[in-house]
């Protein structure tokens, strides 16, 4: 078997290949967004895996930008289109690609990969770690009413073929600040590219304004038999996201509001006046992330609280084995290896489920992954983030 980089030129063969280990038939773009996906992606950072000559394997990767915690952006390889063969499964080609593409990412000094993960076995055990969540909220109307007091903003309703500015300004301001958001390429707004909202399928924009009118939220959404739907609201901020909520949940010839890709304790269940108004479901996880240089993705992250540990990060797939001693003062963090004895022993997985401040360590040592020599306290608090990471956007 051999590994490859791929080009332009290997377009078609990728294309067809991947959507044949996905069983599914190539698409072509329409006018409804089908087949648009295909059109952000970029051949110069792709791999195939052949055998015999024939195209068996796919896997490619985009240059996002990720926010850590403390609002710090850094560069992220997020891997995508990952596909083997129906014929050619369980014999270790994506194994082998993964080999390939960690290491080039890293040869090409990434110190940071993010994927979605189609089935949530998978990843693990190349060293990715389950970082953020997402929840689906869905709210009867009828038992809607707000305990919050929602300051009526100016809301108007667009067409999302008018709205591609606009959104990409507020989602652009939104996911600099917002720990495990990625960002959006503007290629990918201008084609329409992807999943909504950055894509060309009917959609309605409520976009709000502030007191200068100024946008400053958003929330595209369909309304089908009664149910409103909403992909993705994105706030400036809670009062922001109550008046879109509120907008949604006040339409009329609706019974209920979906709201898709509710952040993990976000507070508008509790802006209900009946908890049990908000219930939620399909939680899922939503972004995985791997460190591939352990000390630069440790002082990349902003730190809230100042103190020392000392981690033993084990990365079986890599074949490594390190003891980092992690020096937090003023929001800054050193990293250095050293003999002392460690707080936390982890696998490389544990430390991407850790790092955006999503999952405490100490829920991991519940959980029985993570080996904790002493107190989780100090650990739960060095790795705490702002708020809880969220990421929305697909690929
Ligand atoms: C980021 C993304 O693009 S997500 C998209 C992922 N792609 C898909 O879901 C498309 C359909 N599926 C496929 O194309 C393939 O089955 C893949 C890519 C998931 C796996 O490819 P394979 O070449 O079969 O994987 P490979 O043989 O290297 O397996 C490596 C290990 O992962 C395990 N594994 C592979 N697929 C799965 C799975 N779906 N669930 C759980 N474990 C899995 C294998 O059992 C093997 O375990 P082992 O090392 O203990 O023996």
């Amino acid at each position: 078997m051999q590994i490859r980089s791929t080009t332009a030129q290997d377009l078609d063969v990728f294309v067809r290949t991947f959507h044949t280990a996905l069983g599914r038939f190539p698409e072509t773009p329409d006018a409804n967004g089908g087949g648009l996906w295909w059109s952000a992606i970029e051949m110069d950072r792709g791999v195939v895996a052949e055998t015999a000559g024939r195209t068996v394997g796919t896997a490619i990767s985009y240059p996002f930008e990720l926010t850590l915690p403390g609002a710090v952006l850094a560069p992220a390889a997020g891997i995508t289109a990952v596909g083997v063969l129906p014929t050619h499964r369980r014999q270790g080609v994506l194994t082998a690609m993964m080999r390939y593409q960690l290491g080039a990412l890293r040869e090409s000094g990434e110190f940071l990969s993010v994927l979605l993960a189609t089935e949530g076995g998978i990843y693990g055990r190349f060293g990715y770690g389950l970082a953020t969540f997402t929840h689906r909220m869905t709210v009867q109307r009828a038992h809607s009413a707000f305990r919050t007091q929602v300051q009526a903003g100016a809301i108007e309703v667009l067409l999302r073929s008018e709205a591609t500015e606009v959104l990409e300004e507020i989602y652009d301001r939104y996911r600099r600040t917002q720990p495990g958001a990625l960002s959006r390429p503007h290629r990918w707004w201008a084609l329409g590219a992807g999943m909504p909202p950055v894509a060309r399928a009917p959609r309605f924009v409520a976009v709000h304004r502030d007191a200068h009118g100024v946008p400053d939220g958003y929330a595209t959404y369909v309304l089908d038999g009664g149910t409103l739907t909403i992909d993705e609201t994105i706030a400036a901020d809670d009062a922001v996201f109550a008046a879109l909520a509120r907008f949604a949940l006040d339409h009329d010839l609706v019974t209920e509001v979906v709201f898709k890709h509710v952040p993990t304790a976000h507070p508008l269940r509790l802006m209900l006046a009946d908890f049990n108004a908000g219930p939620t479901s399909g939680d899922m996880d939503w972004l995985w992330v791997r460190l591939l240089d352990v000390p630069r993705a440790l002082t990349a992250r902003g730190w809230l609280t100042d103190g020392e540990i000392v981690l033993d990060v084990d990365d079986p797939f890599l074949g490594e084995h390190h003891r980092y001693l992690l020096t937090v003062a003023d929001g800054k963090a050193e990293c250095v290896e050293t003999t002392r004895a460690p707080d936390l022993s982890l696998d490389v997985r544990d430390l991407g489920s850790i790092y955006l401040g999503g999952t405490a360590p100490s829920t991991l040592v519940r959980a029985g992954h993570v080996q904790a020599h002493g107190s989780t306290a100090k650990a739960d608090a060095l790795f705490r983030a702002e708020r809880p990471p969220h990421c929305l956007h697909w690929f």
